[in-house]
């Protein structure tokens, strides 16, 4: 199987710091593979090469075979990786409607005429219906960013990348700063995502990405110290002792 997604010893170092070392990852096809690792690990630096916003020291990175290393965060974007950030990075008045249109928009040549008559462009529409669908917040499509809580305000972040019609997902810590219930379900949307996406997650939930990962890589120092099913990684006396710590969540 052509993986959606592979690295082959990608690395980055920001000065004399290498903060990404010689990492090889692959990415199944409706995979949710998390990375995890403890603060300066690498996890938002690796993020930033398959995204583009870094270009890396050595290394490839393939999307669906194809060699994609250096190209930029635009043209990443077109060819259906999309990505969600760290903090919220919506626009609070508009609505979330309004917030997907704008997404789905960015898919167009033309980008920069907002909110053209909208019958002229029926299928920016309709993804911007079909992110806000996917997302669950339908009901919420008239209402402004700002009103919702901060749980669907990072949903609606995961509608407006869907908007933009990706085949993967790229999602920086999507719970951050979540409640268990707010957490609750971004987990079951991801579950749902899961479906028709592959996905690369960043989380330091661990129960969220116990119960959703189906691949787990774990990084520490740049490196990977562990890659695999989640209860192989998650049983590994290496990974045990230098990060879980023997049963015992450190987060
Ligand atoms: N732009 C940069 N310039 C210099 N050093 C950087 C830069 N970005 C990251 N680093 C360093 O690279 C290392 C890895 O950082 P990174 O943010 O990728 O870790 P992380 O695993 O995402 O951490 P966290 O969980 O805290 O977000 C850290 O030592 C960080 O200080």
């Amino acid at each position: 199987m052509i993986p959606v997604l592979e690295t082959q010893g990608l690395s980055k170092t920001f000065g004399g710091l290498a903060a990404v070392k010689d990492v090889s990852l692959r990415v199944n096809p409706c995979e949710i593979h998390a990375i995890i690792g403890p603060n300066g690990a690498g996890k938002s630096t690796m993020v930033n090469l398959l995204s583009g916003q870094l270009r890396p020291c050595a290394g490839r990175v393939l999307f669906q075979g194809k060699d994609i290393t250096g190209l930029e965060p635009n043209r990443i974007s077109h060819l259906g990786i999309g990505r969600s950030f760290q903090r919220t990075n919506i626009f609070p008045t508009f609505s979330c409607l309004e917030n997907c249109w704008l997404a789905a928009q960015s898919r167009m040549k033309n980008s920069f005429r907002f909110f053209r008559r909208s019958e002229r462009y029926p299928e920016v529409r309709e993804r911007a219906e079909k992110g806000l669908e996917l997302c669950g917040l339908s009901r919420h499509a008239h209402t402004r960013a700002d009103a919702l809580s901060y749980g669907e305000q990072r949903q609606l972040e995961i509608g407006m990348v869907l908007a933009t019609e990706p085949v993967f997902l790229l999602l920086d810590e999507p719970m951050a700063g979540m409640g268990r219930e707010e957490s609750g379900r971004v987990v079951e949307l991801l579950g749902r995502l899961s479906r028709d996406y592959a996905l690369v997650l960043v989380e330091h939930d661990m129960d969220a990405v116990f119960s959703i990962a189906s691949t787990l890589t774990v990084m520490v120092n740049g490196e990977v110290l562990a890659s695999g099913p989640v209860d192989q990684v998650r049983n590994n006396p290496a990974v045990q002792q230098a990060y879980l710590g023997d049963g015992e969540e450190q987060y």
